[in-house]
């Protein structure tokens, strides 16, 4: 009997004396998916095992719990590729960081899902000894900078994912904020007017205003508005959030909460908002309506709730549906309209495309002009031609067939502010 009892106690002895063990030695770290950090660990965990050689003792995965992550990325030349990025499945993995052997530990609740996103709660638990304890926010920030250094030069578009955002696809590549052609001065003039905004931050801190401005970009369909406020976005490092008001389970707080947390350096851009909320007088065909009410997204817009830093920019194909409450100073404070094709859109867009196409300057100047006046004949007959229409043109036609062909796709449609 002695001898059982003596057993018991030694084998209590040990598992606390373990337990306390760990607890001195070891250090935990948890990140779960909620947190940033948690998609740039698992993405340089996976780059980790597919660039560091073997023989690099530094690093070394031993893990025989893999999952997949595919990337489809596209190339130049328009043809596409799938990348398999291994990363580490739910389990127990062992890694060397530094020196320093790591234990990560990935475990998926299955049975509770995010409420919002409907994505399974995870986390990754990361166990060193204690005295590593510093290698702990070395390895987060090299993580981090390599998910920065993989989107630089790129634009980033994020979508609203509950009531988070996520980034959305791959970074896309920038386009030159000079490949949209638009009215002479009106690049210029938001460019100005967003880089002041962004330079006077002090200025209305000092003032106490709220430091946020509001863009609209109106005019008709296919005139540059969407493409121009992101090559604004790529030109300034912005990032885009692109907020749709109709979104199916998106409801007043959610949109506060979203306006009020958008990643930081990001434009936000909610397109057509005249539908939003046309349609939810009507009601969607499968009956369903959108909870975002209009007062609702004005709050949002400058409400006592709404964030302290942010940019937005709307676009509108029909300015006149618009109340006038949303385009008030504080919720828009610089409105532009982008049109359709002038002469001289016309001319500058054809001669981009044109230009490398080996016609010789002065043949190239001759279609261009002769492109000009068939724009302004037109446009005397009240019939306009977007810019969409025409690049659709060019992608399909030489020079010359172009400028033959244009004639048959103009029209009518009234010049605004005539
Ligand atoms: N001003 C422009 N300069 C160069 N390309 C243009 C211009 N306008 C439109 N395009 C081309 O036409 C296509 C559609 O443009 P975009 O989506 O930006 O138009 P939009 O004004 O936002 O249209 P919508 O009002 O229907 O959303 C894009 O591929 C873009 O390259």
């Amino acid at each position: 009997m002695g001898l059982g009892v003596g057993l018991t106690v030694l084998r209590q002895g040990v598992v606390l004396g373990s337990t306390a063990m760990r607890r001195r030695l070891l250090v935990s770290l948890e990140i779960n998916n909620k947190d940033r950090a948690y998609e740039w660990f698992l993405a340089w965990m996976a780059h980790q095992t597919a660039h560091v050689p073997k023989s690099n003792s530094l690093f070394g995965l031993r893990s025989h719990q893999l999952s997949v992550e595919t990337q489809v990325e596209q190339r130049k030349n328009g043809s596409s590729s799938a990348l398999f990025k291994l990363v580490a499945g739910p389990g127990i993995h062992w890694f060397k960081y530094r020196g320093a052997w790591m234990q990560v530990r990935r475990e998926r609740e299955t049975r509770s899902m995010q409420l919002m996103s409907g994505t399974p709660w995870e986390t990754v638990t990361l166990t060193t000894l204690s005295r590593d304890r510093s290698l702990f926010p070395a390895l987060l920030s090299e993580a981090r900078d390599l998910a920065m250094h993989g989107q630089e030069g790129k634009l980033v578009i994020h979508t609203a994912w509950g009531i988070d955002w996520r980034p959305f696809g791959q970074p896309r590549q920038k386009r030159p904020l000079q490949s949209v052609v638009l009215t002479p001065g009106v690049t210029q003039r938001i460019e100005d007017d967003v880089k002041s905004f962004l330079n006077r931050r002090q200025w209305y801190a000092d003032r106490g205003i709220p430091y946020r401005r509001g863009y609209l970009l109106h005019g008709p369909p296919g005139s540059g508005k969407t493409s121009f406020i992101q090559a604004l976005a790529g030109s300034l490092s912005y990032d885009i959030c692109l907020l749709n008001l109709s979104e199916r389970g998106l409801a007043d707080d959610k949109l506060i909460h979203l306006l009020s947390n958008a990643p930081e350096r990001s434009f936000v851009l909610i397109e057509d908002v005249d539908a939003a909320f046309n349609k939810r007088v009507q009601s969607s065909e499968d009956g369903y309506q959108s909870s975002v009410t209009f007062s609702g997204f004005l709050n949002a817009l400058d409400g006592v709730a709404s964030g302290e830093e942010r940019i937005i920019f709307m676009t509108t194909n029909h300015l006149e549906k618009l109340d006038p409450a949303l385009i008030r100073p504080g919720r828009v404070d610089m409105m532009e309209l982008i049109d359709d094709a002038s002469p001289a859109q016309a001319r500058t867009l054809f001669t981009r495309f044109y230009e490398e196409d080996g016609l010789g300057r002065p043949e190239l100047e001759k279609l261009a002009t002769a492109l000009e006046e068939i724009v302004v004949k037109e446009m005397a007959l009240g019939r306009r031609i977007s810019m969409a229409t025409l690049q659709g043109l060019f992608i399909r036609n030489g020079a010359r067939e172009a400028v033959d062909a244009c004639r048959n796709l103009f029209v009518a449609r009234p010049i605004i502010g005539q």
